[in-house]
């Protein structure tokens, strides 16, 4: 039987327990960073399977990248249970050529789908199952929607064939020694880390297009870098007094209950939280430094907001001398010209999240600030779709050498 090689031929046995076992309800105090889920390390080892059938088949090779029209990609969602991947699912009832085969749950393991998720009982799927359960024999691509600190031991037992797009944030940081401070544990895959590219679609396209793991950017990273970045590369602003107050759907924190996260916690009203530091900051400083080539620091709160989708990111910068608010609406109208999901809005119009809802769109625009020599920009996107899914799928896309917008064209849901 055609068995799939796992992880350079051996079948994977990860362990997920925390290498200095600093998981956990001590991180915060000890680091004094907000960390949004605890990473699970309930199971002790996962066995990834590359196949279950016994019987004689031909074995699936599986594709890598010059995907022809018409041709049927096979697609893993791991963590198809929580939003990310439910999302993923809604946007690939519309992609031509990607088609579901295999999809994973913790709890929700052994449930179908369409129980998990009713809005989605249309669609032909798969039931989900344990991820030690899954068999990726007939599979080309993973989108990989699980809880940041459980992906890196599960993708390092993953076929190597494999296209990955990993949504969590455990290959963003390209110093693992970064990763360990802000998320309290050693980086369990270094290797993997050193293939991984940043998905930043616009800004990364060239490399993504040739990686084969990708690092799927988070949701306030993505609606601030998209308009920071060309700014700072074009040297419009100053790098040194860069603020940023954003704000989010509670969609953004996953569907796990969480106290913090109850109805009466979050209705009519607004919180600001990881206001000393989120684990987002080195993940924004990394973009902008690397567009600086040179160190870059920013002030940056995100704030809870009472709606489900959506996120905004206001950013107070300062203009280099000589420098109009004009300047910085032009280059980055210029630079998002040809762009199908990045656009500048008319005249004065606001950006708002309810324009954005549902579509894989981020709107922005730029604005005087009262004080001379400075400009607010404002951007928004729906987190679960450029904050996530739909990047990932124009990412995947990109990978796959198919047109990036395909499958993606769905309008904002307004009103
Ligand atoms: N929500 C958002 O707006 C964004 C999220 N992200 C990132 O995407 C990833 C997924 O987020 P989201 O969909 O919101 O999270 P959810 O909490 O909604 O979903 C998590 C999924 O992972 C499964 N899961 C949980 N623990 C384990 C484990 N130990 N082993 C295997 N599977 C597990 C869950 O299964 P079950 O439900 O059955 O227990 C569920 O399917 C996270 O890393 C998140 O940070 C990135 C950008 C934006
Ligand atoms: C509202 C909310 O809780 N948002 C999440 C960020 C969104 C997200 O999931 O980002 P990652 O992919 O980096 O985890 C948070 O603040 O941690």
């Amino acid at each position: 039987m055609g068995s799939m090689a796992l992880g350079g031929g051996a079948p994977a046995c990860v362990g997920l327990a925390p290498k200095n076992g600093v998981f956990g309800s001590n991180l915060k105090q000890s680091t004094g960073f907000m960390l949004k889920t605890t990473p699970k390390v309930a199971f002790s080892s996962v066995r990834v399977r590359a196949s279950l059938s016994s019987s004689p088949q031909k074995q699936h090779s599986p594709k890598t990248s010059g995907v022809k029209s018409g041709e049927e990609v096979h697609i893993a969602v791991l963590g198809a249970s929580g939003y990310t991947g439910a999302e993923i699912v809604r946007l690939l009832a519309n992609h031509p050529q990607f088609h579901i085969k295999v999809m994973t749950a913790d709890r929700k393991a052994g449930q179908q789908f369409g129980s998990v998720f009713p809005h989605l009982i249309t669609q032909d799927l798969p039931n989900l199952v344990a991820v030690k359960d899954a068999d990726f024999s007939n599979v080309d691509a993973v989108f990989c929607c699980l809880p940041h600190g459980t992906t890196q031991e599960i993708i390092k037992g993953l076929p190597q064939q494999l296209k990955i797009v990993d949504l969590s944030a455990d290959f963003r940081l390209r110093d693992i020694e970064e990763y360990a401070e802000w998320y309290g544990h050693s980086h369990m895959a270094p290797e993997l880390q050193q293939e991984a590219v940043y998905g930043l679609t616009e800004v990364l396209r060239d490399e993504i297009k040739n990686a084969r793991l990708v690092a799927n950017p988070g949701c306030y990273p993505t609606s601030v870098q998209l308009p920071l970045v060309p700014l700072i590369k074009a040297k419009l602003i100053k790098v040194s007094n860069i603020i940023i107050d954003a704000k989010s759907g509670v969609s953004g924190a996953g569907r796990g209950a969480k106290e913090a996260n109850l109805y009466t916690e979050i209705a009519e009203g607004i919180h600001a939280y990881g206001i000393k530091g989120h684990r987002h900051v080195p993940e924004i400083e990394q973009g902008l430094s690397e567009a600086a080539e040179s160190k870059v620091t920013i002030s940056f709160t995100p704030n809870l907001i009472c709606m489900k989708r959506g996120m905004q990111s206001t950013m107070f910068v300062e203009m280099e001398p000589g420098v109009t608010v004009n300047d910085l609406y032009q280059h980055l109208n210029a630079t998002y010209e040809g762009e199908e999901f990045v656009k500048l809005l008319h005249g004065s119009s606001v950006p708002h999240t309810r324009h954005v809802v549902g579509s894989n769109y981020c709107f922005m625009n730029v604005f005087e600030d009262r004080i001379p020599g400075r400009a607010i920009i404002i951007s928004v996107i729906d987190n679960l779709v450029k904050g996530a899914s739909g990047q990932a799928v124009q990412n995947l896309n990109l990978m796959m050498g198919l047109p990036e917008s395909t499958g993606l064209q769905y309008q904002p849901l307004f009103p």
